[in-house]
């Protein structure tokens, strides 16, 4: 579903190679976690993907088309199929639960109907579905800056998937929460990856939580490729090559 050749992503400013000559087919069904050190590359592989960050050369093919030659409304319609959420979780903390939810359909919807604010009775309906399916029908007219952590995530997981993504992207979604509740999380995205059959793709930094829920981990190492395979393979050798053998 989407290829990666030969991507490489070079930062003149900072003199970093980002992305070295990464090679990658993700298909539908993956439950992907990407692992690394703090500068490894991660958010980098993951802007790529969104077409958020360009690559300085290779390519990223989404069905078989290369990125690079999609106009501006054809990457809308890509990004459309893209679900995406945070480790700050860019909601808008002054609007309610509900508002930040019903964002997830702006894609789908008229400049104009988004700019008034006009949603149909089927609109708010399937804002709700989503709602409940994160377990906050109740929370839906309180504020985002009354929510904990573990709720602003989960109305970000709603928000979405009200999107109905193919993919379902994560940048770090966890690394604020406590450990029990980035489980919740995990265990969340895990369900509905499950019953939606998404290409799920995460980063994230607890290695535990990686081999707990992926179906195959990706590591980085100065922007390399160095490990792609199963939870279970993912051993102290390759841990401590990601590392350099320092416990995250
Ligand atoms: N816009 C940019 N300009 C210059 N250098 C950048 C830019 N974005 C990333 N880099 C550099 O590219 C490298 C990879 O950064 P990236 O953010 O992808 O790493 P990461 O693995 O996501 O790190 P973290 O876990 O800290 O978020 C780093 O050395 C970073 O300094």
């Amino acid at each position: 579903m989407i290829e990666m050749k030969d991507v490489t992503v070079y930062f003149p400013q900072s003199k970093r190679h980002a992305l070295h000559n990464v090679n990658l087919t993700l298909v539908e069904g993956e439950f992907i976690c990407i692992l690394g050190k703090s500068g490894a590359g991660k958010s980098t592989l993951i802007r790529c993907l969104n077409g958020l960050q360009k690559p300085t050369s290779g390519e990223i093919y989404w069905n078989h088309q290369p990125l690079s030659s999609k106009n501006k409304e054809q990457m809308r319609k890509v990004r459309r199929e893209i679900g995406m959420i945070f480790q700050h979780f860019n909601l808008i903390p002054r609007l309610t639960v509900m508002q930040n939810v019903v964002t997830g359909m702006f894609g789908y919807r008229s400049s104009f109907k988004n700019l008034i604010g006009w949603f149909s009775e089927e609109e708010i309906l399937q804002a709700q579905q989503v709602l409940s399916v994160v377990g906050l029908s109740e929370y839906k007219n309180q504020r985002i800056e009354s929510l904990s952590g573990g709720q602003k995530q989960r109305v970000g997981i709603a928000r979405a998937l009200l999107q109905k993504p193919r993919v379902f992207l994560g940048d770090e979604p966890v690394a604020s929460l406590d450990p029990g509740t980035a489980t919740h999380i995990f265990s969340l995205v895990q369900e509905l990856h499950q019953s939606h059959s998404h290409l799920t793709i995460m980063n994230l930094h607890d290695v535990d939580l990686a081999k707990r829920f992926a179906t195959r981990i990706l590591a980085l190492r100065q922007g390399e490729l160095i490990f792609d395979g199963k939870p279970e393979d993912f051993n102290q050798e390759i841990y401590d090559l990601t590392y350099d053998g320092v416990y995250h």
